[in-house]
């Protein structure tokens, strides 16, 4: 069932197309993911979902209701943000219970609920401390207990892990998941991180200067993406130019290769640097430039022909030594892209 549904939400800010239309559906209980580079308009979109922004044009639907001329109070949308915005000179408790007293909640009802936000974002070690006496991470948590006690239809999240470091991070990704099932919410969050989106979403968004790229779930979009933009954001890639010709394209090393897709012509294909096997030989074509050891895998730069290109390979595999002479394969078909150079759409 759709509980979120944008029908050609459009900003401008004087010249500035900040969004063309947007649409998009997001279904009960889904956590959805918008990615994409500063600028692309992330802010604005949460920020109009949000009330605080208008649009130019446009309608948004939450829960059966339209909402997009509604002030941000009565929208049914809660934000978890960045900065956690949490009031310094109140308890953990009083922060839980303000957006309650503010919507004339009664006191059993306030109880009960911040009973369960405690407990469920374990956070019951914390109820008197201020902020200031909490980590970064025990703040975030709060600040997501104090937007899942307002029950809300739609749960918005702007970049909520950004302060954090790396490992924290990590553990609150899951976290966070655990509670978007635990409490059934339909959640929409924001992100640069496409590791984050890539770890936690049902679906994600790419959106790429005002515009969704393309919509798909983190396998759908890594494994087969559509655009080159999304090839390339979603992970590394190598993007190639070849000659196609139906099935098969030469490769600018020399070669054929198989695309997953029949192409005439000058086409744009995207080839995962784990996609393509690699042996030492004298008389290879390409040169190891330089090596990565990262521990699970090793990532390599091959200058063949002209071209870089990236190759990674299990870490417990033999390392091949910076100046090696090697042969590379793709591996399966390589990926024909739209948004290239010629694009084929
Ligand atoms: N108030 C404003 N006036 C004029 N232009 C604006 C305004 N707000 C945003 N923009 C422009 O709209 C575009 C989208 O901005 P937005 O802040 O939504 O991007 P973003 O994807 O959230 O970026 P970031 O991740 O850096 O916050 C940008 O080109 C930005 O310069």
């Amino acid at each position: 069932m759709t509980e979120l549904r944008l029908r050609a939400i459009t900003k401008r800010f004087g010249e500035t197309i900040a969004l063309h239309p947007v649409f998009l559906e997001v279904e009960r209980g889904e956590f959805v993911t918008v990615l994409g580079p500063s600028g692309c308009g992330k802010s604005t979109l949460l920020r109009i979902l949000m009330g605080i922004t208008e649009p130019t044009a446009g309608e948004i639907h939450l829960a059966s209701r339209r909402i997009d001329a509604l002030p941000p109070e009565k929208r049914d949308i809660a934000m978890v943000f960045q900065s956690y915005a949490l009031f310094p000179h109140m308890s953990v408790r009083k922060n839980l219970a303000f957006g309650l007293k503010m919507r004339k909640v009664t006191k059993d009802e306030q109880l009960r609920r911040i009973t369960h936000a405690l407990e469920i974002c374990n956070l019951n070690a914390y109820v008197d401390r201020m902020p200031r006496q909490l980590s970064g991470g025990q703040q975030q948590r709060v600040a997501l207990a104090r937007a899942i006690v307002m029950q809300p239809s739609l749960l918005l999240f702007d970049e909520p892990l950004s302060n954090l470091d790396a490992k924290l991070r990590d553990s609150l990704r899951h976290d966070l998941i655990a509670l978007h099932r635990k409490i059934g919410s339909t959640s929409l969050y924001v992100t640069h991180d496409q590791t984050e989106a890539m770890a936690m979403s049902d679906r994600i968004v790419v959106m790429n200067a005002g515009r969704i790229v393309e919509i798909g779930t983190p396998v759908e979009l890594y494994r087969n993406p559509s655009h080159v933009f999304t090839a390339s954001f979603l992970g590394q890639t190598n993007l190639l130019t070849v000659a196609a010709d139906g099935p098969t394209a030469e490769l600018p090393w020399g070669g054929a290769a198989v695309l997953d897709a029949p192409a005439k012509g000058t086409a744009t294909v995207s080839l995962r640097p784990e996609n393509i096997t690699m042996s030492v030989a004298a008389d290879g074509p390409g040169v190891v430039t330089s090596v990565s050891f990262m521990g699970a895998q090793a990532h390599y730069s091959i200058r063949i022909a002209s071209s870089d290109i990236h190759v990674s390979r299990s870490g417990s595999d033999r390392l091949i030594e910076t100046g090696s002479r090697v042969n590379i394969t793709p591996i399966g078909p390589m990926r024909v892209l739209k948004g290239g150079s010629n694009d084929l759409a």
